[in-house]
């Protein structure tokens, strides 16, 4: 490892009014590796990633450096890139309406000389050669729209590299890998390897621990925004050593349900869902029971979230509750829930949360309409119901009059979670709920799934995470590509996988019960 690092940064630290999320954080990346920074919701990675490129002020006394070469503070972004730091961040940042050449000339266009108008066909050959350095196989002037997950991916590394010298500059992935399907990532893993392989670093920020080890070199630890291991070299450890430096104790498994009782009725029914992918699914979730809904990603599986809580509409379909019948190619989200139906939607910002409002409002808009005008709902039960979310699931704030706008995104994703939980539906349907989630969060929320079923509510658990369906769901569909739905029952999350890619699972011609 050569002496002068490729990033260095010392005694950062970051005061928010009174509170202190960063506290003498430090990090130091090598040329030519790739260094995972990891740590519980609310650890402070995004704020020392935000630091780092310019967006937050450091308090007094840190210091960055750059391949030997300190950064005046605070990061301004023009020095920071000048130097060779890039981000693509978690949603990659591209515009579908543009080309892919538009996309990777973005904040860095070849302008003719003479005319000062955009110089489309040196903008073209800089597109080219970083795709080519890249092995990449797209054409430069295709439309960035109909790129799949892969190939977006793809562009947007293309875009941080474009002004870096083959073998210099920094690569900050910001969740980057998120949005990727599970059998393209040894792909995108390799491209990264490739990147490094030349010179280039990469930061990487992951909550995917198996990702880590794959993947990092090396990893630094933040817990309570302070370093808990610093450039820990990740040969050798396993994800409980990385758990435990996160959490600074040991990860209790979830525990299983108390048992749903068979023939306690259908919470819900759901009967001939018929929409792109999906051909005319029928299926029925207990009272009490958690079902576990999955399939290859793509397959139109994912839909059934929305399909069934009035977000979107099927061709066809109906649900049956306690409350009565509804056609779902006509309902909308208010007929859904006046049918005693939940949804906790994927993306929490845009579809589930009022983030200028505080924890305590967005936990109670849900009961303030079913309880009628906003003045009949007691202060008191809102503030009540806010801090038991806090204590259950583990939110970290410092009250429950924090705005949403201001927690981490894995502590936004339990708020959301705590909204839904308070309302106590007949049917809940989650989507991707541990998303984002740090260890300790992921067995808090599914702790809460648990919970909420023991009360008597039916759960759909609409995910693509073998260990979560395993763990937590009495039975789980999974979605064939015939259309078929194959269910099986087990606690072994190998089992999910094998029955998501089984042949078996594809060429499925009715309901197989294992
Ligand atoms: N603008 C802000 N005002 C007040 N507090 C903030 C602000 N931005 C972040 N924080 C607080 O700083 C702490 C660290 O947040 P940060 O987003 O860095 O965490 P993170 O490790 O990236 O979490 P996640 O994995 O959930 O994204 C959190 O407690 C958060 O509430």
């Amino acid at each position: 490892m050569s002496a002068t690092m490729r990033l260095e940064a010392r005694h950062v630290s970051k005061t928010f009014g009174s509170t202190t999320v960063l506290s003498d954080a430090f990090l130091e990346v090598a040329p030519g590796e790739i260094h995972a920074l990891i740590g519980q919701n609310g650890s402070g990675k995004s704020t020392l990633v935000k630091i780092l490129t310019g967006y937050h002020i450091p308090d007094a006394g840190a210091t960055i450096s750059v391949d030997g070469q300190d950064l005046d503070l605070p990061v301004r972004w023009s020095e920071a890139a000048e130097a060779g730091v890039s981000v693509v961040h978690q949603d990659l940042g591209l515009l579908d309406h543009l080309s892919v050449s538009e996309n990777i000339g973005i904040g860095g266009f070849e302008y003719h000389r003479v005319t000062r108008k955009i110089d489309w066909q040196a903008q073209h050959a800089v597109a080219r050669r970083v795709l080519d350095r890249l092995d990449v196989p797209v054409d430069p002037q295709a439309p960035v729209g109909p790129l799949n997950a892969m190939r977006r991916a793809e562009v947007a590394i293309a875009r941080a590299l474009r002004d870096q010298r083959p073998g210099e500059g920094l690569v900050i992935l910001d969740e980057a890998t998120r949005s990727l399907p599970r059998e393209e990532l040894h792909r995108f893993h390799e491209l990264l390897r490739k990147v490094v392989a030349g010179g280039t670093s990469i930061l990487m920020v992951s909550h995917n621990l198996q990702e880590v080890l794959q993947l990092a070199d090396r990893v630094t630890v933040l817990r309570d925004g302070a370093v808990a291991a610093g450039g820990l070299v990740t040969a050798g450890l396993t994800e409980h050593d990385l758990a435990r430096h996160m959490l600074g104790k040991t990860v209790e498994a979830v525990g299983r349900s108390a048992g749903w009782v068979p023939g306690s009725g259908p919470a819900a029914r759901v009967a001939d869902l018929r929409a792109d992918g999906l051909e005319g699914l029928s299926f029925e979730v207990g009272k009490g029971e958690v079902v576990g809904l999955t399939g290859l990603p793509g397959s139109g599986f994912e839909a059934v979230a929305q399909l069934i809580t009035g977000g979107r509409r099927p061709q066809a379909g109906r649900l049956f509750t306690a409350h009565g019948e509804v056609d779902l190619a006509k309902a909308d989200v208010a007929r859904c829930m006046a049918m005693g139906v939940a949804l906790v939607p994927e993306k929490r910002i845009l579809e589930g949360l009022a983030v200028e409002l505080s924890i305590r409002d967005n936990i109670a808009i849900p009961s303030i309409r079913r309880r009628g005008r906003p003045w009949h709902v007691a202060r008191r039960w809102q503030d009540e119901e806010a801090r038991s979310s806090i204590r259950r699931l583990g939110i970290r704030t410092r009250s429950p009059h924090m705005l949403v706008k201001e927690l981490s995104g894995g502590n936004q994703q339990k708020v959301l979670f705590a909204k839904w939980l308070s309302v106590q539906p007949d049917l809940l349907v989650l989507h991707e709920p541990t998303q984002a989630v740090d260890v300790g969060a992921r067995v808090d929320i599914l702790r809460s799934v648990i919970e909420t079923a023991g009360q008597g509510v039916g759960v759909l658990l609409v995910s693509i995470e073998p260990a979560d369906l395993a763990e937590v769901c009495d039975r789980i569909l999974v979605h064939g590509h015939g259309g078929a739905l194959r269910e099986i029952r087990t606690e072994d999350p190998d089992d999910v996988l094998h029955a998501i890619y089984s042949e078996s699972a594809l060429d499925a011609g009715g309901k197989t019960h294992e």
